[in-house]
Formats: C-alpha cells, sequence, structure tokens
C-alpha cells in the first residue's frame, strides 16, 4: 500500500471509533476497530487509550500474527482475537468489538437474539447467536468469532459473559453491525418487556435479507 493509502486508512479507523463513541456503543477505553491494510497486516486501536485521543497516527499495524511492526503504541488486548479473523477469514475487511449496552445483555445471559425484527432480517439474515467465553489476550476470541459465524449470516457475535464482535468486507460495514445489534439488542429486549416477540416465517426473512443485500439503497 502507499503511504498515502495508509495515511489514509488509519485516519478512517480513528473516524470509526469516533462513531463507536457518538453511537454510545463504548465506554472509556473499551471496545476497538481494525482495518486490514491489504498488504498482508492490519491496523487496530492502541490499548487503553481514550477515545478522544485516538490519533491516525496512535493505530498499531499489526501483522496477520497479531505481532506488532515497527515502534509505537501496544496493540490493543484483543490483537490475537482480530488477528485470528483475519487469517480464517479472507472476505473479513473489518473488525468491531464492543461492550454495547444490550447486546452485551443478552451475551450475559448466553442468549441469542432471535430474529423477530424485518432490521433484524435486513442485516443479519436470521438470529444474532452466541459464541463461547474465552479469556481476554489470546487467540480463543477470535476463533469463537470465527467459529460461530461460519453457521450464520450474521456479521455479529455475542460473545457469551463478554460483548459483540462484528465483522465486515470493511472496517464501515463492521462498524455499522454494530450499531445495528445495538439497536436491534434493544428493541427486542424492549418487546419482551410486553410479552414473547412473535417469530418470523423462514421464507419472510429469506426474502427480506436478499432484498437488503442485493436491490436496496442506491
Ligand atoms: O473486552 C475487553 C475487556 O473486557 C477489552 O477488549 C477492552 O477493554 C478493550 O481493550 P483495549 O483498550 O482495546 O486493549
Amino acid at each position: 500500500m502507499t503511504e498515502d493509502a495508509y495515511a489514509q486508512l488509519r485516519k478512517e479507523l480513528a473516524d470509526l471509533h469516533q462513531v463507536l463513541v457518538e453511537a454510545a456503543l463504548v465506554v472509556w477505553t473499551a471496545g476497538n476497530v481494525s482495518a486490514r491494510t491489504g498488504d498482508g497486516h492490519f491496523l487496530i486501536k492502541p490499548s487503553g487509550v481514550p477515545y478522544d485521543a485516538l490519533t491516525p497516527e496512535a493505530m498499531v499495524l499489526c501483522d496477520l500474527d497479531g505481532r506488532p511492526v515497527g515502534d509505537g503504541l501496544k496493540p490493543s488486548s484483543d490483537v490475537f482475537a482480530h488477528a485470528y479473523v483475519y487469517r480464517h477469514r479472507p472476505d473479513v475487511g473489518g473488525v468491531v468489538h464492543t461492550h454495547s449496552a444490550y447486546a452485551t445483555a443478552w451475551a450475559a445471559r448466553d442468549e441469542p437474539i432471535p430474529c423477530v425484527l424485518t432490521a433484524m432480517a435486513d442485516e443479519f439474515g436470521g438470529e444474532i447467536p452466541v459464541g463461547p467465553f474465552a479469556l481476554i489476550g489470546g487467540a480463543d476470541i477470535g476463533k469463537g468469532v470465527v467459529d460461530t459465524l461460519a453457521g450464520h449470516r450474521s456479521p455479529a457475535v455475542l460473545m457469551r459473559n463478554h460483548g459483540v464482535f462484528t465483522i465486515g468486507g470493511a472496517p464501515r460495514s463492521a462498524v455499522k453491525a454494530a450499531v445495528m445489534c445495538e439497536d436491534v439488542a434493544r428493541t427486542v429486549h424492549l418487546s419482551r418487556q410486553l410479552g414473547e416477540p412473535l417469530p418470523m416465517e423462514q421464507s419472510h426473512v429469506d426474502a427480506l435479507y436478499d432484498r437488503y443485500q442485493n436491490a436496496y439503497g442506491q
């Protein structure tokens, strides 16, 4: 990648962290976004740095084993999880992790979010599944993300007792999935306060997913 392309990606990554803040998906320093560079590396947020100090230059360049390249800040604690996803999902260009409140509440209960809304069918194509618990700091979280999402159309997974991981072809798509995940986690939770939400027919879920993925928008 050219220096200009790197500079642009660093800026995009810094800006996407601000989107997480604006959407109230993260607090303090918890949560991170990474972006595949296209030349066998990825950029990721540095560990424990407050969001208002996340400049483009602060983003840490790592190889696909999660090892930082060159000098700089220490990468996110989730660097090996992100690296695992990039190694095993060549289609993924961006990964996001948050502890967004409603979705993480479902994760704490080890309960998938059932597909009971058109917005869920559109973006997730079915339920949002739960992945296994894994300690922070290793690749096990990444393996849990990859293994769980293999059986789903969803770009989001609720990691048990932890929080949300989302993937996308580009970092912005992964951020979008994180925003949508929290939105539907909240709505389905609210619906359950009123009674049991009604399931949707599989053929309707399929039709909605197809329309949104292939025909929606400009
Ligand atoms: O999930 C957790 C901790 O529970 C971490 O991902 C989170 O605090 C973010 O840490 P980093 O600042 O990215 O190292």
